[in-house]
């Protein structure tokens, strides 16, 4: 019940941030002056984490067509393909520079995968990431996502008055919000105009053509744009790297994947969308991971309408609700041995626990657009290193925590061996 209801743990995000520093209400958010903060220029209502009701669905709508439909999502494997292939040829010059092919902290590599990923997806064109030197607009774009979530949990717990006496991290989280809209602008406005040089109609060509395509206010366009590259990068890096981190501490998991690949694959190099729709144990081993490292531990709601009962409990109206994901996917109730890594517990007879225990993309109408394209970037990823690397710890590395950093990261480097095979 909770979940179908239309509010998104982002607004009351927003909300509650607002609310600290001062502004009661979110009709007011618009005439809000933040600085020189550009949330407060753009038509915020009509973006798709940060709007609701009627504004929310239309350009969920409009989303939807290219992100939630398995065939729509499918043509995007070419491009993600290119991206893996990048990846690699990085994977590989970063353990030639160690004696024994270990590659230090590589969430930070994945980091880079991810916003190359999403970018090729938006704009079907690549913005350096995995290149030898990164450009520097890029590289400050992946700072001010990473400054702007360690802010952003200092921003909310500070109250109103104290951000007046401490301004520099208010001040710092503004610039981050500023130049990751001005970034997704910047990419929008070339493309744009590279369609109207060209004047060309590619129908569906990539996600921003189709989006500048609708009729929207331009700054809808950028705000989607850069909605869309923030959720895209963090989301993928912490899943491949704790893919990885569990694939290495259990080999005989990390063979059976590989054999999987191989048998699908019957001597092919790259997978195809529909190739890896083949693999029940690539899907079991990223569920796991997700169950053990849900990368948005928790989701909220409020119902502003009524008062509603939920089991035993009754819940005023305009109560905001955490659900816990990283709590309830690791509660022993609905997993046998929840702190181990199990995939098998997903596949066939095994499968035994309790449908919504686990649910790391949300579920119902609110439950993220991305997830298609982050499960196909996710797999064509996983499907060719394991191909073309046998992954094995640090061997003086200790074990990993996660740790939340608004949201769910590794708490210290992931070092991982990548041996040629
Ligand atoms: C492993 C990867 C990912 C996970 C676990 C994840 C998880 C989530 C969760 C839990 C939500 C909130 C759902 C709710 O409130 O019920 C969400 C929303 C969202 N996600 Fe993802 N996400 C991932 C990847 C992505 C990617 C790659 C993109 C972009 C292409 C993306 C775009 C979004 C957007 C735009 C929303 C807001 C949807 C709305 O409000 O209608 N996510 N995601």
């Amino acid at each position: 019940h909770l979940l179908q209801v239309n509010y998104s743990y982002s607004v009351c995000m927003c909300m509650a941030v607002l609310q600290r520093i001062g502004v009661p209400t979110p009709s007011r958010l618009t005439k809000v002056s933040v600085r020189t903060c550009l949330i407060a220029e753009l038509p915020f209502s009509i973006s798709i984490i940060c709007s609701e009701g009627e504004e929310w669905q239309c350009v969920r709508s409009l989303l939807g067509k290219h992100m939630l439909r398995p065939r729509a999502v499918e043509t995007y494997d070419v491009v993600l393909n290119g991206v893996v292939s990048d990846l690699l040829a990085k994977l590989q010059l970063r353990r030639r520079q160690s004696a024994s092919g270990l590659v230090t902290d590589i969430a930070d590599e994945f980091y880079r995968f991810g916003l190359e990923g999403i970018s090729s997806v938006l704009f079907e064109s690549r913005i350096g990431c995995l290149e030898p030197h990164i450009p520097p607009e890029t590289d400050r774009f992946i700072q001010s996502i990473n400054t702007m979530f360690i802010l952003t949990l200092l921003t909310m717990a500070m109250p109103g008055w104290l951000h007046r006496i401490f301004s520099k991290p208010w001040d710092t989280f503004c610039q981050c919000w500023d130049y990751m809209f001005q970034f997704g602008e910047h990419y929008t406005q070339i493309l744009h105009q590279e369609d109207i040089d060209t004047g060309e109609e590619v129908e569906g060509r990539y996600l921003t053509y189709f989006l500048s395509r609708q009729g929207l206010p331009m700054k809808t366009v950028y705000s989607n744009v850069t909605e869309l590259l923030l959720a895209g990068v963090d989301t993928i890096s912490s899943t491949l790297s704790w893919s990885l981190y569990e694939l290495s501490r259990h080999p005989e998991v990390q063979n059976a994947l590989r054999g999987e690949v191989l048998t699908v694959l019957k001597g092919e190099k790259t997978p195809r969308a529909t190739d890896v729709a083949k693999m029940p144990l690539m899907k079991a081993v990223v569920k796991e991971v997700l169950r053990l490292y849900p990368v948005i531990p928790a989701n909220a709601r409020v119902i502003a309408e009524k008062d509603i009962q939920v089991g035993d409990y009754i819940i005023p109206k305009n109560t905001l609700i955490t659900l816990c994901h990283y709590a309830t996917s690791r509660d022993r109730r609905y997993f046998s041995d929840p702190d181990k890594f199990l995939p098998r517990r997903w596949l066939g007879q095994e499968q035994s626990h309790h449908p919504y225990a686990s649910v790391p993309f949300g579920v119902g109408k609110r439950s993220c657009i991305g997830r298609r394209i982050a499960q196909l970037e996710l797999y064509l990823a996983l499907a060719r290193i394991l191909i073309h690397f046998e992954v094995k710890p640090d061997p003086q590395g200790e074990a990993v925590c996660p740790m939340t950093r608004t949201l769910l990261v590794p708490k210290s480097p992931i070092n991982l061996q990548f041996i040629e095979r």
